[in-house]
């Protein structure tokens, strides 16, 4: 069996077993070949075959539980790529985090024993990150220890002591305690923190003394004498180095057994006893064919090399020293090739935080073009509808406005009472028409006209019925009226008409269908019966010039003499001047 695979064997038994019960249900069996697989290789062969009858009947769970072990048994029987594919599967696809992360612990391990640092530290990576999932303390405690385990192997001594500290924290006891003392010791030696009276020698070796644990215990013992050898004590080193040799030999734990012959050659060369020094060297070299990349075989090679030289055997020294050469050359190529799959696995990593900082700023960068492109959309809809407000605002209030002036505007022009042309507006439409009939000297007439005996309405029947009468006497004769007629209220009860394109014949005329119009005013729905009529006066530009004054002054006149010759009657402005006398006083 290849001297690695013992190494795992060794490593990865944390479990101790406890093994004598009869029922054997699958979780039972499971359980048990578990317990079992490093202690006890028979007994465990035979749960698997019982297992294997059942094989069909398991769940997904406890196929995975079945496979992991399988895989096991393969690498304990040598078969370690058929058992690392089964963990890389269940790596991936098993059905709990326990599963995943056990495949992982393995994973872990082999790949430090056979030197693939860069999947190991995938592997390291993925368990780091389950770490925190696993509620199972004993199987929690275990991924710690192989993390702590992997870095030291790799050379990185500062996180394998972290992790080995942080083990060492959880108040362990058993194998595990000596597993993170060990690490402990051997992180501390390698970052040249630990001195021959240092308390972790003694913690290390009180706990893997009493956990029963010699291969642990041995391996601190090396630490030990390799620090007596820094400082030139051979005999101490030699006294460690012997006085635990046997426990090694019987051990038989290969990296370990190497390296204790190695140092033993080098102290005995350093205490002059070549015969010994080369027999240890070896020794050392025997038991390290197979494995590569050892300082067990540096040291060996270089005893060798220097023996050879005590000997003057030069050409044994040339053969052992390019051995040492070769040798040496492989271990440094090995540190290298750790050191830069660490720094490819630590630059992955900070590479990944750069490109997750890189999205999660963009990320940001979007959000907040995202939040701005929406506030300015936002902003956008509250302009417009501020806008559509303040449009519709002035647009109401310049509806109101013209509404207002055109209501001032009527109130300014209109009689309030009947609603037509008032005397203001009258003066300045009639001097308008004038002057225009004037321009083109076309004939202009005016109509005046007073409602009779109104005095004896308003006194008869109220004022009410008078303003009754006021109304429906306007609006007879707006209805009458030419379009182009400018007709208005110009006093009390008083009325005028001015007619463009009109002389006093045809005004005449249009003045008596204005007069009989009146007289027909049925009076009742007023509430009384009374008669209505009005006295009306003509003349036109012909008589009375161009002149609104002239006009309206001898329109009145008119309107005079038909009052006087009995009212409601029509008379023209030239009948005014026959009726006056000879004093040219009127009658
Ligand atoms: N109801 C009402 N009466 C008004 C209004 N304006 C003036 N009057 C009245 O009109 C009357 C005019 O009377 P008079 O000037 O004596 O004229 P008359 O009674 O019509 O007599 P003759 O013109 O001579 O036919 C007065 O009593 C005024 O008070 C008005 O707006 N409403």
């Amino acid at each position: 069996m290849p001297k690695f695979i013992v190494a795992l064997i060794i490593f990865i038994s944390f479990i101790t077993p406890s093994w004598g019960d009869e029922i054997r249900s699958i979780d039972f069996l499971l359980e048990k070949a578990s317990e079992n697989r490093s202690s006890d290789a028979d007994e465990f062969n035979k749960l698997m075959e019982e297992l294997k009858t059942f094989e069909s009947n398991l769940s997904r769970i406890q196929n995975d539980e079945y496979s992991y072990l399988l895989a096991y048994q393969m690498a304990f029987r040598g078969d370690f790529v058929g058992a690392q594919t089964i963990w890389e599967q269940l790596s991936v696809s098993g059905q709990t985090i326990n599963i995943q992360f056990k495949a992982n612990i393995s994973l872990i391990n082999t790949m430090a024993l056979s030197k693939e640092w860069n999947k190991g530290l995938g592997y390291l990576e993925k368990n780091i990150e389950l770490m925190h999932l696993i509620t199972d303390s004993e199987l929690s405690q275990l991924g710690v220890s192989v993390t702590s385990y992997f870095y030291n192997k790799i050379g990185q001594y500062e996180l394998g002591l972290d992790y080995a500290t942080k083990l060492d924290n959880l108040f362990l006891n058993g194998r595990n305690l000596c597993v993170a003392k060990h690490q402990i010791v051997e992180s501390k030696f390698y970052l040249k923190k630990l001195q021959l009276n240092s308390a972790d020698f003694k913690t290390a070796i009180d706990a893997c003394s009493i956990g029963d644990e010699p291969v642990w215990l041995s391996a601190i013992q090396i630490y030990k004498a390799r620090l007596m050898l820094e400082n030139n004590d051979f005999k101490s080193a030699l006294n460690v180095l012997n006085s635990n040799v046997e426990e090694i030999e019987r051990i038989h734990y290969i990296p370990i057994q190497s390296l204790f012959y190695a140092l033993l050659a080098k102290t005995y060369q350093a205490e002059n006893d070549d015969e010994k020094a080369r027999e240890f060297a070896l020794q050392a070299i025997e038991l390290t064919k197979g494995m590569s990349n050892t300082d067990s075989e540096v040291i060996a090679y270089n005893v060798l090399f220097q023996s050879s030289v005590n000997d003057s055997d030069y050409e044994s020294a040339l053969r052992y020293y390019i051995k040492f050469a070769e040798a040496e050359k492989s271990y440094f190529d090995d540190l290298k090739t750790k050191y830069l799959a660490f720094q490819l696995a630590q630059h992955k990593a900070v590479e990944q935080k750069v490109q997750i900082e890189l999205l999660n700023k963009q990320n940001k960068l979007l959000q907040a073009s995202q939040r701005l492109a929406e506030s300015e959309t936002e902003n956008n809809r509250l302009f417009m509808a501020l806008l559509i407000m303040v449009i519709s605002l002035l647009s109401l209030a310049s509806i109101r406005a013209k509404q207002t002036q055109k209501r001032l505007k009527r109130l300014a022009q209109y009689d309030s009472l009947t609603q037509i042309f008032n005397r203001g507006h009258f003066t300045s439409a009639a001097q308008e028409a004038i002057t225009a009939c004037q321009k083109n000297q076309d004939t202009i007439s005016c109509i005046l006209f007073d409602l009779d005996n109104f005095k004896g309405i308003n006194d008869k029947h109220g004022h009410g019925c008078g303003d009754w009468v006021l109304k429906h006497v306007a609006s007879t004769c707006d209805d009458l009226k030419r379009k182009q007629d400018i007709f208005a209220r110009i006093g009390g009860e008083e009325f005028c008409v001015v007619l463009s394109n009109c002389n006093a014949e045809m005004a005449m005329n249009i003045a008596e269908d204005y007069r009989k119009a009146i007289a027909a005013l049925d009076s009742s729905p007023s509430g009384y019966e009374f008669p209505i009529s009005a006295s009306f006066g003509v003349t036109d530009s012909q008589q009375s010039d161009y002149s609104l004054e002239a006009l309206t002054s001898n329109a009145d006149s008119a309107m005079y003499l038909a009052k006087h010759t009995g009212r409601n009657r029509v008379c023209n402005y030239a009948d005014v001047e026959s009726a006056k006398d000879a004093d040219g006083v009127m009658i």
